[in-house]
Protein backbone atom coordinates (compact mmCIF):
# COMPACT_ATOMS: atom_id res chain seq x y z
CA UNK A 1 0.00 0.00 0.00
CA UNK A 2 1.42 3.37 -0.89
CA UNK A 3 1.76 5.98 2.19
CA UNK A 4 -1.48 8.32 2.22
CA UNK A 5 0.56 11.96 2.71
CA UNK A 6 1.92 10.88 -0.74
CA UNK A 7 -1.07 10.62 -2.53
CA UNK A 8 -2.50 13.14 -5.25
CA UNK A 9 -4.58 16.18 -4.00
CA UNK A 10 -7.59 14.39 -6.31
CA UNK A 11 -7.83 11.61 -3.64
CA UNK A 12 -6.89 13.05 -0.61
CA UNK A 13 -10.08 16.03 -1.37
CA UNK A 14 -12.10 13.10 -1.71
CA UNK A 15 -11.15 11.80 1.47
CA UNK A 16 -11.62 15.34 2.63
CA UNK A 17 -8.23 15.36 3.93
CA UNK A 18 -6.54 18.94 3.68
CA UNK A 19 -4.57 20.14 0.39
CA UNK A 20 -2.14 22.53 -0.82
CA UNK A 21 -4.56 23.55 -3.62
CA UNK A 22 -7.31 22.22 -5.13
CA UNK A 23 -7.61 19.66 -7.44
CA UNK A 24 -9.44 20.14 -10.78
CA UNK A 25 -10.70 17.73 -13.33
CA UNK A 26 -13.90 18.21 -16.07
CA UNK A 27 -16.34 16.19 -16.87
CA UNK A 28 -15.79 15.26 -20.66
CA UNK A 29 -12.65 16.43 -20.32
CA UNK A 30 -11.58 14.22 -23.51
CA UNK A 31 -13.90 15.08 -26.48
CA UNK A 32 -15.25 17.02 -29.57
CA UNK A 33 -14.03 20.30 -28.70
CA UNK A 34 -10.05 18.95 -28.88
CA UNK A 35 -8.85 18.95 -32.63
CA UNK A 36 -7.01 15.97 -32.04
CA UNK A 37 -9.88 14.24 -30.77
CA UNK A 38 -12.48 15.29 -34.19
CA UNK A 39 -9.49 14.13 -36.22
CA UNK A 40 -9.45 11.13 -34.42
CA UNK A 41 -12.98 10.73 -34.88
CA UNK A 42 -12.87 11.29 -38.46
CA UNK A 43 -11.08 7.13 -39.08
CA UNK A 44 -13.42 5.72 -36.97
CA UNK A 45 -16.85 5.60 -35.13
CA UNK A 46 -17.59 6.71 -31.56
CA UNK A 47 -18.19 2.84 -30.43
CA UNK A 48 -15.06 1.53 -32.19
CA UNK A 49 -12.99 4.25 -30.46
CA UNK A 50 -14.29 3.16 -26.92
CA UNK A 51 -14.15 -0.71 -27.46
CA UNK A 52 -10.41 -0.15 -29.00
CA UNK A 53 -8.56 0.22 -25.84
CA UNK A 54 -5.14 1.64 -27.16
CA UNK A 55 -7.59 4.31 -28.93
CA UNK A 56 -9.36 4.68 -25.36
CA UNK A 57 -5.99 5.22 -23.59
CA UNK A 58 -4.89 7.90 -26.19
CA UNK A 59 -7.49 9.69 -25.99
CA UNK A 60 -7.95 9.64 -21.59
CA UNK A 61 -4.24 10.40 -21.08
CA UNK A 62 -3.62 12.91 -23.96
CA UNK A 63 -6.46 15.12 -23.07
CA UNK A 64 -5.03 14.95 -19.11
CA UNK A 65 -1.56 15.71 -19.62
CA UNK A 66 -2.62 18.77 -22.58
CA UNK A 67 -4.93 20.11 -19.83
CA UNK A 68 -2.54 19.52 -16.88
CA UNK A 69 -5.78 18.46 -14.51
CA UNK A 70 -5.68 16.22 -11.29
CA UNK A 71 -7.12 13.04 -12.14
CA UNK A 72 -7.92 11.20 -15.87
CA UNK A 73 -11.11 9.88 -16.30
CA UNK A 74 -11.62 6.36 -18.48
CA UNK A 75 -12.65 7.32 -21.96
CA UNK A 76 -15.89 5.15 -22.24
CA UNK A 77 -19.50 5.88 -22.66
CA UNK A 78 -22.39 5.31 -19.90
CA UNK A 79 -24.21 3.53 -22.18
CA UNK A 80 -21.91 0.05 -23.26
CA UNK A 81 -23.24 -1.09 -20.54
CA UNK A 82 -26.91 -1.69 -22.40
CA UNK A 83 -24.72 -3.84 -25.20
CA UNK A 84 -24.58 -7.30 -22.75
CA UNK A 85 -27.91 -6.69 -21.38
CA UNK A 86 -29.21 -7.19 -24.74
CA UNK A 87 -29.40 -3.93 -26.37
CA UNK A 88 -29.30 -3.16 -29.87
CA UNK A 89 -27.12 0.72 -29.50
CA UNK A 90 -26.14 3.39 -32.10
CA UNK A 91 -24.86 6.45 -31.70
CA UNK A 92 -26.00 7.81 -35.04
CA UNK A 93 -24.94 11.21 -36.00
CA UNK A 94 -26.59 14.56 -35.10
CA UNK A 95 -28.83 12.23 -33.25
CA UNK A 96 -26.77 10.93 -30.15
CA UNK A 97 -27.70 7.46 -28.91
CA UNK A 98 -30.26 5.39 -30.04
CA UNK A 99 -31.33 1.98 -28.60
CA UNK A 100 -33.44 -0.09 -31.32
CA UNK A 101 -35.14 -2.19 -29.18
CA UNK A 102 -36.19 -0.29 -26.11
CA UNK A 103 -38.92 -1.63 -23.18
CA UNK A 104 -41.90 -0.74 -23.75
CA UNK A 105 -44.22 -3.41 -22.27
CA UNK A 106 -43.61 -4.81 -18.22
CA UNK A 107 -43.32 -7.98 -20.32
CA UNK A 108 -40.00 -6.56 -22.40
CA UNK A 109 -38.38 -6.40 -19.38
CA UNK A 110 -37.93 -10.32 -19.12
CA UNK A 111 -35.46 -9.82 -22.35
CA UNK A 112 -32.99 -7.98 -19.97
CA UNK A 113 -29.57 -10.87 -20.15
CA UNK A 114 -27.99 -10.54 -16.74
CA UNK A 115 -23.97 -9.85 -16.84
CA UNK A 116 -22.60 -12.32 -14.20
CA UNK A 117 -19.02 -11.15 -14.41
CA UNK A 118 -17.38 -8.27 -16.64
CA UNK A 119 -16.13 -10.09 -19.53
CA UNK A 120 -18.16 -8.84 -22.34
CA UNK A 121 -16.96 -5.34 -21.17
CA UNK A 122 -13.15 -6.74 -21.16
CA UNK A 123 -12.47 -3.91 -24.00
CA UNK A 124 -13.12 -1.32 -21.00
CA UNK A 125 -11.26 -2.91 -17.92
CA UNK A 126 -8.31 -3.48 -20.63
CA UNK A 127 -8.35 0.12 -21.42
CA UNK A 128 -8.50 1.17 -17.54
CA UNK A 129 -5.44 -1.34 -17.38
CA UNK A 130 -3.60 0.28 -19.95
CA UNK A 131 -4.48 4.00 -18.91
CA UNK A 132 -3.21 3.04 -15.34
CA UNK A 133 0.27 2.06 -16.68
CA UNK A 134 0.49 4.79 -19.28
CA UNK A 135 -0.57 7.39 -16.31
CA UNK A 136 2.28 8.86 -14.01
CA UNK A 137 1.57 8.11 -10.44
CA UNK A 138 0.60 11.45 -10.10
CA UNK A 139 -2.77 11.24 -12.28
CA UNK A 140 -5.56 9.57 -10.19
CA UNK A 141 -7.65 7.29 -12.79
CA UNK A 142 -11.73 7.33 -12.27
CA UNK A 143 -13.97 4.86 -13.52
CA UNK A 144 -17.46 5.26 -14.30
CA UNK A 145 -20.94 4.04 -15.10
CA UNK A 146 -23.97 5.35 -15.67
CA UNK A 147 -26.95 5.26 -12.09
CA UNK A 148 -29.85 2.96 -12.85
CA UNK A 149 -32.23 5.16 -13.84
CA UNK A 150 -30.34 7.21 -15.61
CA UNK A 151 -29.69 4.14 -17.84
CA UNK A 152 -33.36 3.19 -17.48
CA UNK A 153 -34.10 6.26 -19.01
CA UNK A 154 -32.68 5.42 -22.25
CA UNK A 155 -33.45 1.35 -22.20
CA UNK A 156 -36.99 2.80 -21.95
CA UNK A 157 -37.28 6.30 -24.24
CA UNK A 158 -35.16 4.44 -26.76
CA UNK A 159 -32.47 7.68 -26.81
CA UNK A 160 -32.36 10.95 -25.20
CA UNK A 161 -35.50 12.82 -23.89
CA UNK A 162 -36.47 16.04 -23.10
CA UNK A 163 -39.21 14.75 -20.26
CA UNK A 164 -38.57 10.72 -19.52
CA UNK A 165 -42.47 10.77 -19.64
CA UNK A 166 -41.81 7.34 -21.04
CA UNK A 167 -39.51 6.59 -18.56
CA UNK A 168 -41.22 7.92 -15.94
CA UNK A 169 -44.94 6.55 -17.02
CA UNK A 170 -43.78 3.05 -17.23
CA UNK A 171 -42.50 3.60 -13.78
CA UNK A 172 -45.54 4.77 -12.51
CA UNK A 173 -47.60 2.64 -14.75
CA UNK A 174 -45.89 -0.54 -13.13
CA UNK A 175 -43.53 -0.16 -10.62
CA UNK A 176 -43.20 -4.21 -10.53
CA UNK A 177 -41.45 -4.30 -13.66
CA UNK A 178 -40.07 -0.78 -12.78
CA UNK A 179 -37.82 -2.92 -9.68
CA UNK A 180 -37.12 -5.37 -12.20
CA UNK A 181 -35.38 -3.53 -14.71
CA UNK A 182 -33.57 -0.79 -11.80
CA UNK A 183 -32.07 -4.76 -9.87
CA UNK A 184 -30.97 -5.86 -12.99
CA UNK A 185 -28.99 -2.66 -14.05
CA UNK A 186 -27.72 -1.99 -10.27
CA UNK A 187 -26.54 -5.77 -10.29
CA UNK A 188 -24.73 -5.43 -13.64
CA UNK A 189 -23.32 -2.23 -12.81
CA UNK A 190 -21.73 -3.24 -9.56
CA UNK A 191 -20.23 -5.88 -11.29
CA UNK A 192 -18.74 -3.76 -13.75
CA UNK A 193 -17.33 -1.20 -11.73
CA UNK A 194 -15.94 -3.85 -9.26
CA UNK A 195 -14.47 -4.70 -12.12
CA UNK A 196 -13.39 -1.32 -13.63
CA UNK A 197 -11.44 -0.64 -9.78
CA UNK A 198 -9.56 -4.28 -9.96
CA UNK A 199 -7.84 -3.17 -13.15
CA UNK A 200 -6.70 0.01 -11.68
CA UNK A 201 -9.34 2.72 -11.67
CA UNK A 202 -8.90 4.32 -8.23
CA UNK A 203 -11.86 6.57 -8.03
CA UNK A 204 -15.79 5.65 -9.52
CA UNK A 205 -18.29 8.05 -10.74
CA UNK A 206 -22.04 6.89 -11.06
CA UNK A 207 -23.55 9.70 -12.93
CA UNK A 208 -27.19 10.25 -12.07
CA UNK A 209 -27.11 12.38 -14.91
CA UNK A 210 -31.19 12.97 -15.46
CA UNK A 211 -32.52 12.11 -11.75
CA UNK A 212 -33.09 15.59 -11.61
CA UNK A 213 -36.36 15.30 -13.33
CA UNK A 214 -37.99 13.51 -10.23
CA UNK A 215 -39.87 14.61 -6.92
CA UNK A 216 -37.65 13.92 -4.06
CA UNK A 217 -40.74 11.75 -2.71
CA UNK A 218 -40.42 9.85 -6.11
CA UNK A 219 -36.70 9.53 -5.67
CA UNK A 220 -36.74 7.90 -2.65
CA UNK A 221 -39.83 5.13 -3.57
CA UNK A 222 -38.28 4.36 -6.71
CA UNK A 223 -34.80 5.18 -7.16
CA UNK A 224 -32.79 5.44 -3.80
CA UNK A 225 -33.34 2.25 -2.51
CA UNK A 226 -31.42 0.73 -6.03
CA UNK A 227 -28.59 3.82 -5.42
CA UNK A 228 -28.39 2.36 -1.79
CA UNK A 229 -27.82 -1.01 -2.89
CA UNK A 230 -25.47 -0.09 -5.67
CA UNK A 231 -22.97 1.90 -3.53
CA UNK A 232 -23.23 -1.10 -0.83
CA UNK A 233 -22.08 -3.00 -3.26
CA UNK A 234 -18.46 -1.31 -4.42
CA UNK A 235 -15.09 -1.79 -2.81
CA UNK A 236 -14.74 -0.07 0.24
CA UNK A 237 -11.31 1.42 -0.69
CA UNK A 238 -12.50 3.33 -3.34
CA UNK A 239 -13.28 6.87 -3.14
CA UNK A 240 -17.07 6.95 -4.96
CA UNK A 241 -18.44 10.27 -6.81
CA UNK A 242 -22.35 10.38 -6.67
CA UNK A 243 -23.28 12.68 -9.35
CA UNK A 244 -26.44 14.11 -10.70
CA UNK A 245 -28.00 17.34 -12.52
CA UNK A 246 -30.68 19.09 -11.48
CA UNK A 247 -30.44 17.55 -7.91
CA UNK A 248 -31.28 21.06 -6.15
CA UNK A 249 -34.14 19.19 -4.38
CA UNK A 250 -32.56 15.73 -4.04
CA UNK A 251 -29.20 16.05 -2.33
CA UNK A 252 -30.03 14.65 1.12
CA UNK A 253 -31.52 11.88 -0.76
CA UNK A 254 -28.51 11.13 -2.74
CA UNK A 255 -26.03 11.44 0.15
CA UNK A 256 -27.78 8.82 2.12
CA UNK A 257 -27.95 6.49 -0.78
CA UNK A 258 -23.99 7.16 -0.57
CA UNK A 259 -20.93 8.47 -2.11
CA UNK A 260 -17.74 9.98 -0.84
CA UNK A 261 -18.48 12.97 -2.99
CA UNK A 262 -21.23 14.14 -3.78
CA UNK A 263 -21.32 16.18 -7.04
CA UNK A 264 -23.30 19.61 -7.82
CA UNK A 265 -24.54 21.52 -10.68
CA UNK A 266 -24.17 25.84 -10.83
CA UNK A 267 -28.15 25.39 -10.10
CA UNK A 268 -27.14 25.02 -5.92
CA UNK A 269 -24.63 27.59 -4.32
CA UNK A 270 -21.60 25.30 -3.39
CA UNK A 271 -21.62 26.32 0.19
CA UNK A 272 -25.97 26.16 0.85
CA UNK A 273 -25.27 23.32 -0.55
CA UNK A 274 -22.45 21.48 0.95
CA UNK A 275 -23.77 23.07 4.53
CA UNK A 276 -27.15 20.25 3.98
CA UNK A 277 -25.18 17.93 3.09
CA UNK A 278 -23.37 17.98 6.54
CA UNK A 279 -19.74 16.97 7.70
CA UNK A 280 -19.88 13.12 6.27
CA UNK A 281 -19.37 14.13 2.41
CA UNK A 282 -16.89 15.77 -0.03
CA UNK A 283 -18.47 18.11 -2.98
CA UNK A 284 -17.36 18.36 -6.43
CA UNK A 285 -18.12 21.29 -9.11
CA UNK A 286 -19.85 23.38 -10.02
CA UNK A 287 -19.01 25.70 -12.39
CA UNK A 288 -21.64 26.40 -15.74
CA UNK A 289 -20.00 24.75 -18.57
CA UNK A 290 -21.47 27.67 -20.50
CA UNK A 291 -19.02 30.17 -18.54
CA UNK A 292 -16.24 28.55 -20.34
CA UNK A 293 -17.79 30.13 -23.61
CA UNK A 294 -17.14 33.81 -21.98
CA UNK A 295 -14.23 35.44 -20.94
CA UNK A 296 -11.04 34.56 -19.04
CA UNK A 297 -12.25 37.41 -16.67
CA UNK A 298 -15.71 36.05 -16.30
CA UNK A 299 -14.25 32.18 -16.02
CA UNK A 300 -11.61 33.88 -13.19
CA UNK A 301 -14.48 35.61 -11.18
CA UNK A 302 -16.67 32.71 -11.38
CA UNK A 303 -13.82 29.92 -10.48
CA UNK A 304 -13.38 32.65 -7.47
CA UNK A 305 -16.74 32.67 -6.09
CA UNK A 306 -16.84 28.56 -6.18
CA UNK A 307 -13.41 28.07 -4.61
CA UNK A 308 -14.24 30.95 -2.01
CA UNK A 309 -17.25 29.27 -0.66
CA UNK A 310 -15.88 26.29 -0.37
CA UNK A 311 -12.64 28.34 1.76
CA UNK A 312 -11.37 26.68 4.81
CA UNK A 313 -13.34 22.88 4.26
CA UNK A 314 -11.14 20.50 3.21
CA UNK A 315 -13.38 17.77 0.29
CA UNK A 316 -13.53 20.16 -2.42
CA UNK A 317 -12.59 18.94 -6.37
CA UNK A 318 -13.19 21.37 -8.28
CA UNK A 319 -15.34 20.62 -11.60
CA UNK A 320 -18.01 21.99 -13.88
CA UNK A 321 -21.90 21.42 -12.90
CA UNK A 322 -21.88 19.14 -16.01
CA UNK A 323 -19.75 18.03 -19.15
CA UNK A 324 -17.76 20.49 -20.91
CA UNK A 325 -19.89 21.59 -24.46
CA UNK A 326 -18.43 20.79 -27.65
CA UNK A 327 -17.86 24.64 -29.08
CA UNK A 328 -15.93 25.33 -25.59
CA UNK A 329 -12.16 26.86 -26.68
CA UNK A 330 -9.26 24.45 -25.11
CA UNK A 331 -7.28 27.92 -24.06
CA UNK A 332 -10.51 28.76 -21.89
CA UNK A 333 -10.28 25.57 -20.22
CA UNK A 334 -6.68 25.44 -19.76
CA UNK A 335 -7.33 29.20 -18.05
CA UNK A 336 -9.69 27.87 -15.85
CA UNK A 337 -7.26 24.69 -14.64
CA UNK A 338 -4.26 27.49 -13.94
CA UNK A 339 -5.99 29.67 -12.39
CA UNK A 340 -7.36 27.12 -9.88
CA UNK A 341 -4.08 25.93 -9.28
CA UNK A 342 -2.55 29.30 -8.74
CA UNK A 343 -5.34 30.06 -6.49
CA UNK A 344 -5.25 30.28 -2.51
C1 LIG B 1 -25.77 10.83 -20.38
C2 LIG B 1 -24.38 10.35 -20.67
C3 LIG B 1 -23.94 9.69 -21.85
N1 LIG B 1 -22.59 9.41 -21.68
C4 LIG B 1 -22.17 9.86 -20.47
C5 LIG B 1 -23.27 10.42 -19.80
C6 LIG B 1 -23.26 10.94 -18.40
C7 LIG B 1 -22.66 12.30 -18.35
C8 LIG B 1 -23.54 13.38 -18.85
O1 LIG B 1 -24.59 13.60 -18.26
O2 LIG B 1 -23.16 14.00 -19.86
C9 LIG B 1 -20.84 9.74 -19.87
C10 LIG B 1 -19.66 9.90 -20.71
N2 LIG B 1 -19.57 9.96 -22.09
C11 LIG B 1 -18.26 10.10 -22.45
C12 LIG B 1 -17.46 10.07 -21.29
C13 LIG B 1 -15.95 10.05 -21.37
C14 LIG B 1 -15.13 10.58 -20.32
C15 LIG B 1 -15.10 12.09 -20.20
O3 LIG B 1 -14.22 12.70 -20.83
O4 LIG B 1 -15.87 12.64 -19.40
C16 LIG B 1 -18.32 9.98 -20.20
C17 LIG B 1 -17.99 9.99 -18.72
C18 LIG B 1 -17.75 10.23 -23.81
C19 LIG B 1 -18.67 10.62 -24.91
N3 LIG B 1 -19.96 10.18 -25.12
C20 LIG B 1 -20.42 10.70 -26.30
C21 LIG B 1 -19.39 11.48 -26.88
C22 LIG B 1 -19.45 12.18 -28.21
C23 LIG B 1 -19.26 11.15 -29.25
C24 LIG B 1 -18.65 11.67 -30.52
O5 LIG B 1 -17.42 11.65 -30.63
O6 LIG B 1 -19.40 12.07 -31.42
C25 LIG B 1 -18.30 11.42 -26.02
C26 LIG B 1 -16.93 12.03 -26.21
C27 LIG B 1 -21.77 10.42 -26.91
C28 LIG B 1 -22.92 10.43 -26.00
N4 LIG B 1 -23.07 9.66 -24.90
C29 LIG B 1 -24.26 9.97 -24.27
C30 LIG B 1 -24.91 10.95 -25.03
C31 LIG B 1 -26.25 11.59 -24.68
C32 LIG B 1 -24.09 11.21 -26.13
C33 LIG B 1 -24.44 12.09 -27.30
C34 LIG B 1 -24.33 13.52 -26.97
C35 LIG B 1 -22.96 13.99 -27.28
O7 LIG B 1 -22.50 13.67 -28.35
O8 LIG B 1 -22.41 14.72 -26.44
C36 LIG B 1 -24.76 9.34 -23.02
Amino acid sequence: MPDRHEDPPFLKACRREPTEVTPIWLMRQAGRYMADYRELRSNVSFLELCKTPELATEVTVSAAERLGVDAAILFADILLILEPLGFDLEFSKGDGPVIHNPVVEPKDVDRLREMPDATPLGFVTEAVAQIRAALPASIPLIGFAGAPFTLACYAIEGGGSRHYDRAKAFMYRDPGAWDVVMSRLVDATAVYLNAQAEAGAQALQVFDSWVGTLSPSDYKRFVQPHMRRLFAALPADVPTIHFGTGTATLLEAQRDAGGSVIGLDWRVELDEAWDRLGPGVAVQGNLDPVVLLSSREEIERQARRILDQAAGRPGHVFNLGHGILPQTPVDHVRALVEYVHQAR
